[in-house]
This record gives structure tokens, sequence and C-alpha cells, in this order.
């Protein structure tokens, strides 16, 4: 008789790839006199979902926006697919720029474009396609996301919020990104509605094979969806792990957030 078959593998527990696709050395970021990161550094790898932590107005906006190379950092290094962002001419930089998508927390979409013209601004402006082939790539998009396709011609103001994430979803993917930054992706949904964003962020992270950098404050997405978490404190990377590993640790943060009256709220529900 065969041998039954093991038991799933929770996603979280996935081997993961040991290969950096972003690293991020030793970078001080300021505003004034005021230090948000300090000496930070941190790894994202190939193919994982990151869920990144910390303290309200910690800087994970700031470090977000620092790896995109839209804040100027005082001192230290980041690198994307091996290339530092210091160091590339305009040519690079657009073809590096290429390779990510970005859901921004605020003004996720062009109020006065329709969902399919959202989609499509990021290919006008870096692909010379015919409207045809704009049209069916948004299309594929907007399916991808799971909306249907009477959305395509529909402004973000006719839309609930949960349908806005995932059109500015399809935005972010347009250009067939490897990497994709979502800054709080869920905040504001309702906890069905954010489950189901969970969701798809990972079917799309398994069937495109994605790389997923998350800030988030959701304790059920760190639970279900990410493969590893960093936490921010103080300027720093205080720790990274799987959730197990937040949960042991000793950290007076981390200890109130993983053990907190909400995390006890979510640990029952699960
Ligand atoms: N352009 C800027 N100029 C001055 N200060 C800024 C700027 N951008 C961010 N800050 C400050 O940097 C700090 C970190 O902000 P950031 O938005 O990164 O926090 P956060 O960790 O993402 O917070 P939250 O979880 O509340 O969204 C805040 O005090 C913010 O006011």
């Amino acid at each position: 008789m065969d041998a039954p078959a093991p038991p799933p593998v929770p996603q979280r527990r996935r081997q993961l790839s040991r290969e950096v696709i972003i690293s991020v050395r030793d970078i001080v970021v300021g505003f004034g006199e005021r230090v948000i990161l300090n000496h930070l550094d941190l790894d994202v790898y190939k193919g994982e979902i990151l869920g990144f932590v910390g303290t309200s107005g910690g800087g994970k906006s700031v470090l977000t926006r620092t790896i995109l190379g839209l804040v100027p950092k005082t001192s230290g290094k980041v690198e994307v697919f091996g290339q530092d962002l210091d160091h590339l001419n305009e040519r690079e930089r657009s073809a590096l720029e290429r390779r990510w998508g970005v859901l921004f927390q605020q003004g996720a979409l062009f109020s006065s474009l329709t969902v399919k013209q959202n989609i499509q601004f990021p290919l006008r402006e870096t692909l010379r396609l015919s409207q045809r082939m704009m049209d069916e790539i948004a299309f594929a998009k907007i399916e991808m996301v799971g909306l249907k396709p009477d959305v395509a011609e529909k402004l973000p103001s006719e839309l609930s919020g949960g349908m806005i994430k995932r059109a500015a979803l399809a935005r972010a993917l347009a250009l067939d990104p490897e990497i994709v930054f979502l800054d709080e992706p869920t905040s504001g949904l309702d906890p069905i509605g954010a489950g189901d964003f969970d969701e798809l962020i990972r079917t799309l992270q398994q069937t495109l094979g994605l790389t997923v950098f998350m800030v988030t404050h959701d304790l059920d997405s760190l639970h279900t969806v990410c493969d590893r978490i960093a936490a921010l404190a103080d300027g720093k990377v205080i720790a990274q792990g799987t959730i197990e590993t937040m949960m042991a640790a000793q950290h007076p943060w981390l200890r109130a957030y993983f053990h907190g009256a909400r995390a006890r709220a979510v640990q029952a529900a699960r």
C-alpha cells in the first residue's frame, strides 16, 4: 500500500530562496535634525512575501520610499537586483523601475481616469503599444486581480474600497514586475475584504513568482500570507524571521504587538 501523502506544508514554511533581491545596508535617512532610519540593514529574498511592521510613524513608508529612490538618504547603500541605485544612469534607472510595481497607501488611482486608463498609464509611459494590445493587457490584469471586465470603464469613485485596491494592484502589475511594494494594502478594508486581498496576494505571488515587500499593521496578514516578517523600531530592524520568531521575541514593542489584546483576538479567531 502506498504511504499516505504528507500533510500540506503551511505556506510560510515554504523553502525560501536565499537569493537577495533587495539589499539595504547601513542606511541613514532623516528630515532636518530628525533621524528616522538609523544605520538600518535589511535583505529581501527572491520570491518571498516579507511583511514589514513597526511602530506608528517609525519609518516604514520612509524605508519603502528610500528603496524606491523617492527619499534621499544621508548615507548607506540600496541594491535591487544587485544594482546600486546610486550608480545608475537614467536609462538603467527606468529599466530597473519597470521591474517593480508599487501600490501606495494613499492616492492609489488617478480619480479622473477609468480603471482601464489607470492600468494603461504605466504602459503608455514606458512602451509603444497599439491601443488594441493595451486593451488586452488591461483586461488581462483586471481578470488577474479578480475584478469583472465591466470595471474597466468605471471611474475610481464608482468602486468599493476593495475594488479600488484590486484595481490599483492591477496597475502595479501592468508592466509584469518581479517585485511589488505594497504599503498597507489591507488598511480600510473590512476583515473579509482584507482576507480576500491577502489570498489574492498569495495567489499572485505563487503564480507569477513575485517578490512582495508589504508594509502592514494587519496581524491577520502577518499570520496568513507572510513568509517572513521584519520589524522596525528606533530606526533599525530589531527582529526578523517567521511569525513564530516574532512571537518569541523579547523586545517590548514586539511583545506588546504580537501578544497584546488585538493579537490575542486574532489568535483566538484562528
Ligand atoms: N517628506 C517628509 N518630510 C518630513 N518628515 C517626514 C517626511 N516623510 C515622512 N516624515 C516623517 O517620518 C516619520 C516616519 O514616517 P513614515 O510614514 O515612514 O512612518 P510609518 O512607519 O510608515 O508610519 P504609519 O505606520 O503610521 O504609516 C514620521 O514622523 C513622518 O512624519
